[in-house]
């Protein structure tokens, strides 16, 4: 398949006159979604009442969304499930792998890492109460930290600041060679590059659908548990929905067999028929293709920035292979410099202490909004336009 990015272009709806290069925050709007949420509500919701969990299949979309979600990123079928928050998911999958390394303590992970994925391990750590530890170090001192007291190398493949990306496969086999089981984050992976998690031999993975996916703010997340763990993996959080028989109503806890075992309670269904539409566009495009044209418009972007910004300097990997579908910059001014871009049209985000974030999302974005950007990012820079006061003005979520 070879895929036509006139035709994913045309597959959204962006408000008219805006370059959005925040689709690694959150994804616009598929034309498609409105008309697939409100089918849920009418007339699914409306004719069906509670007939809709059995009838419009609604009590197994994370089951039946997780299968497609797993032949996107190399996942066996029937070993990944949708539902609750990125953050919860990978609780649960740190919580099933340190239960299978019992007799170690350390969680490995670095400071590139999205803190809610640190918060959660050190919460963890504080509930086990076992002298459990999260160890963080620097992200390229990570394969030396690998010891044989590690339980778990807990990693986000690429860096939500700067798009740094690990290798996942080389990282996975070094953890593995220390007895260590595997944990990665795929939020700025999945629909960004190519993840393969079968072949790098990954153990547990968790992933979100709001950002390249395109499901819609609050859209659920996904967890990755491989088949060697699938028997043995421990849920966390014993949710009525992940028993093996739900509708028993049993007093006792018995995981399901399958991964749904993972499931928690009940699943957000509207925001489930928002991720269908999401990945009916996916299922048309080959993320290989998705990949080559990323890096030829983030190439594009870099060369256009640097040699028209001197004040910018480039805090993602140079080298493509390195980073994932991000292009960020370092500018000491860079909230003040970001707002005045947004108010101009061209849309990225700032993250502290002066990252100035661009998402490049090839479903939607290509040359013409590539070189708007620059202009734009030019003519900030060269007004010093960042140095009104209007711009400084902090938002509570940026
Ligand atoms: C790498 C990474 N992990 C975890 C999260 C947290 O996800 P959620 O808010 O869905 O729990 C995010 C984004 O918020 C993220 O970028
Ligand atoms: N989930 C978000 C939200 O509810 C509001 C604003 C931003 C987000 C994000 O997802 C941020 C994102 N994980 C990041 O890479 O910074």
């Amino acid at each position: 398949m070879t895929t036509d990015f006139t035709w994913t272009r045309a597959q959204f709806q962006l408000p008219e006159g805006i370059v959005y290069l925040d689709g690694n925050s959150l994804g616009p709007l598929p034309k498609a979604t409105p008309e697939r949420v409100a089918r849920v509500m009418q007339p699914e919701w409306q004719n069906l009442l509670i007939g809709g969990w059995t009838k419009a299949g609604w009590h197994m979309m994370p089951e039946t969304q997780g299968d497609r979600i797993a032949a996107m990123i190399g996942a066996e079928p029937g070993h990944v499930v949708v539902g609750d928050t990125l953050s919860i998911k990978v609780y649960q999958a740190l919580a099933a792998a340190l239960a299978l390394r019992p007799e170690r303590r350390v969680i490995l992970s670095d400071t590139g890492n999205f803190p809610s994925d640190l918060y959660m391990a050190e919460g963890l750590a504080e509930t086990l109460g076992n002298g459990t530890r999260l160890v963080t170090v620097a992200p390229e001192d990570v394969a030396a930290h690998l010891t044989e007291e590690v339980a778990v190398l807990m990693l986000t493949e690429v860096d939500y600041r700067t798009g740094r990306r690990h290798d996942m496969a080389a990282l996975t086999r070094k953890a593995h060679e220390v007895g260590a089981l595997t944990l990665w984050d795929l939020a700025h992976s999945f629909g960004a590059l190519p993840v393969d998690l079968a072949a790098a031999g990954v153990d547990f993975a968790a992933g979100c659908t709001y950002k390249y996916i395109n499901a819609g703010p609050g859209a659920p997340a996904f967890i990755y548990v491989a088949p060697r763990h699938a028997g043995a993996a421990g849920t966390a959080l014993q949710g009525w929905q992940g028993h093996e028989a739900p509708f028993a109503f049993d007093l006792g806890y018995r995981p399901a067999s399958r991964v749904a075992r993972m499931r928690v309670g009940t699943p957000p269904v509207l925001q489930l028929a928002a991720l269908e539409a999401a990945l009916d566009i996916w299922e048309q495009v080959d993320i290989a293709d998705v990949r080559a044209r990323s890096i030829a418009l983030s190439e594009r972007f870099i060369a256009g920035v640097e040699a028209r910004c001197p004040q910018l300097r480039l805090a993602s990997p140079r080298a493509p292979e390195h980073r994932g579908s991000q292009v960020s910059f370092h500018f000491s001014e860079g909230y003040a410099a970001m707002q005045a871009l947004i108010a101009r049209g061209v849309i990225g985000d700032f993250r502290a202490p002066d990252i100035m974030r661009f998402g490049i999302c090839p479903l939607y974005v290509g040359e013409p909004e590539i070189d708007r950007a620059i202009d734009t990012i030019a003519d900030v820079m060269a007004g010093c336009l960042w140095d009104r006061p209007e711009y400084k003005v902090k938002a509570m979520v940026t």
